[in-house]
């Protein structure tokens, strides 16, 4: 394996050949990216209290939402917990696919994840995490669903983007309006057409298009932060922020007042779930620009 892919018993780190200051690392649980660096800056946010040692889900960085997003009754999902077991379960890694896009794969089957998913969700599945750098200052994600199985399964996919940004109360996102809104505070539905969703208190969004969006923007001012783009397959944008009341009640968030600096922006597959039948394979990427 190159130098530039580094393996330890947890985690795997990237580091672009052209350029050492970009840099990715993946905790082997939950194939949950946890940093992301631009000309040696962090583009994700983490908490400080995020536990890293397999016991429960990562606050922070790239946590992957797989066979359901919420709580949904009378679904074949609903005895899961909130987000599935993808998060929560040891992937493990496939190795170098590519050397240019530096390229690596992780997988997860049913022989991965706990009894207790397994009872609750006992589908035949292979996922396979794709990560790579596909330059400087970019970060390109993929899943693919295989059933293995003999029936079709439903599920929902979700990249649970934590974005580190300099002040939320300067941050708004672009390129959602034509989207339908389930706001899941105010538990209303509506018509997206801000072209500018800015966050003063609490925001838990998704915003659902007919097709998938171009691109997202996160925006600082006038100054682009980020784009979400190059999406494949991912309908869906939620947009959250726990803001005041909700981080101080999530032990694993730290500091307290970390909200301000972070915004999730999550591509997925949410809104309704997909279907795959036995045999079949459906995929979903996304690419993240840093504008550093
Ligand atoms: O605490 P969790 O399970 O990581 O979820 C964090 C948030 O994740 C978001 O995707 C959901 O829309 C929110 O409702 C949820 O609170």
């Amino acid at each position: 394996m190159a130098s530039y892919i580094k393996e330890t018993e947890t985690e795997i780190v990237l580091t672009h050949p052209r350029d050492s200051s970009t840099s990715v690392r993946i905790l082997k649980y939950g194939a949950t990216i946890l940093s992301w660096k631009v000309k040696g800056q962090e583009q994700l946010w983490l908490s400080e209290k995020a536990i890293l040692d397999g016991s429960k889900a990562v606050r922070g960085g790239i946590p992957l939402v797989f066979p359901v997003f919420g709580k949904s009754e009378g679904h074949e999902t609903s005895q899961l917990p909130q987000h599935g077991f993808a998060r929560n379960s040891v992937w493990e890694f496939l190795g170098q696919v590519e050397s240019d896009p530096l390229t690596v794969q992780f997988g997860l089957g049913p022989e991965n994840i706990s009894e207790t998913a397994r009872c609750q969700w006992p589908h035949d599945f292979t996922l396979i995490f794709t990560v790579s750098l596909p330059s400087e200052d970019s970060l390109s994600t993929s899943l693919e669903v295989e059933n293995t199985d003999k029936q079709p399964w439903e599920f929902n996919v979700l990249f649970h983007t934590y974005f580190r940004i300099p002040d939320i109360t300067q941050t708004h996102v672009e390129g959602l309006t034509g989207t339908q809104v389930t706001d899941k505070v105010s538990k209303t539905n509506y018509a997206g057409n801000e072209a500018k969703i800015t966050i003063a208190g609490e925001v838990d969004r998704v915003y659902s298009s007919p097709s998938t969006p171009d691109s997202v923007a996160i925006v600082s001012g006038s100054k682009t932060l980020f784009n979400v783009q190059n999406l494949q397959n991912l309908k869906d944008v939620v947009v959250w922020n726990p803001w005041t009341e909700k981080a101080n009640g999530l032990a694993d968030f730290s500091p307290k007042d970390g909200f301000k600096n972070m915004i999730c922006v999550e591509t997925g597959s949410v809104s309704k779930y997909q279907t795959v039948a036995p045999g079949a394979k459906w995929s979903a990427s996304q690419t993240l620009k840093s504008h550093l």
